[in-house]
């Protein structure tokens, strides 16, 4: 795991967009993994724009969203499908074809939840993937308590999400108690993870999940296992870091042809 700590939104941004470029200088056809949630909104605004002004091309890029509510009508704009189509896709040259997610519409959710994953599959796997972290330490909607391994599936969320969440809509009781998400295990099996959280509500979690123990209570504690995850941190959400200078002096000497 390695934890960069920078100054703010735009250096934040500019990092992960670095990586996703590089990416896709070497594999125009990559597969990326998308997040909703504020944390990478400045990411694809810095790509939208790297895609104005410098040509970068999504024309051949896959990409899979992580998570769904249950139940929004179709074309809600707090679905997540409408959400990464509003923020990011539609903003660059992906093919809406070539994007996908959770289906938390379907009649069957369980069969969709194994085709969403066998999708994911089928495209090769997932070459990096973006991630945010909810307050009570969850991935996707991977609440407190989700298995370590899990796949796609539904999800029950807790109430402290569903208040964390509720900015997005009219009043909480319109947010969904349900959702679809991407395991953890789902997750792990991304080929490089980028975790971006900022802010002083975030400290607490950066703590459990970067230096606490391996535990379903912060599922994003998982990452530990992953042999590539990447955790970019403002000043803020840094501030509980127990080895914090430790992370600084490893990523201020780091060996410039080395790369996230
Ligand atoms: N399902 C999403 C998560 O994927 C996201 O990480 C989290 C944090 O959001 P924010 O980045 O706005 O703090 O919000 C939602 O619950």
């Amino acid at each position: 795991m390695e934890v960069v700590i920078l100054s703010g939104n735009k250096p934040i941004a500019a990092l992960a967009a670095d990586a996703i470029e590089a990416l896709l200088r070497r594999k125009p056809d990559a597969v990326l993994g998308l997040a909703t949630g504020s944390s990478p909104l400045p990411v694809y605004t810095e790509l939208a724009l790297r895609h104005e002004r410098d040509g970068l091309d999504f024309s051949r890029v896959r990409a899979f969203a992580l998570d769904e509510y249950v139940g929004l009508p179709a074309g809600h704009p707090q679905s997540y499908r409408a959400v990464i189509r509003r923020e990011f896709t539609e903003r660059v040259n992906l093919d809406p074809a070539n994007v996908h997610g959770p289906d938390g519409l379907a009649a069957d959710i369980p069969a969709s939840c194994r085709a969403f994953e066998d999708a994911i599959r089928a495209a090769g796997g997932v070459d990096l993937q973006l991630l945010g972290v909810g307050t009570d330490g969850h991935l996707g909607f991977n609440e407190p308590g989700s298995s370590l391994a899990s796949r796609t599936r539904v999800k029950t969320l807790i109430e402290q999400t569903r208040r964390d969440n509720a900015r997005f809509f009219g009043s909480l009781s319109e947010v969904p108690h349900h959702v679809v998400t991407q395991g953890l295990g789902t997750i792990l099996e991304a080929r490089h993870v980028i975790l971006i959280a900022t802010g002083a509500q975030k400290a607490q979690v950066v703590r459990d999940l970067v230096e606490g123990p391996v535990a379903a209570i912060c599922a994003a504690s998982v990452l530990q296992l992953h042999p590539h995850a990447t955790i970019l941190v403002d000043e803020a959400a840094a501030s509980s870091l127990r080895l914090a200078d430790y992370y600084r002096h490893s990523y201020e000497n780091k060996p410039s042809w080395q790369g996230l």
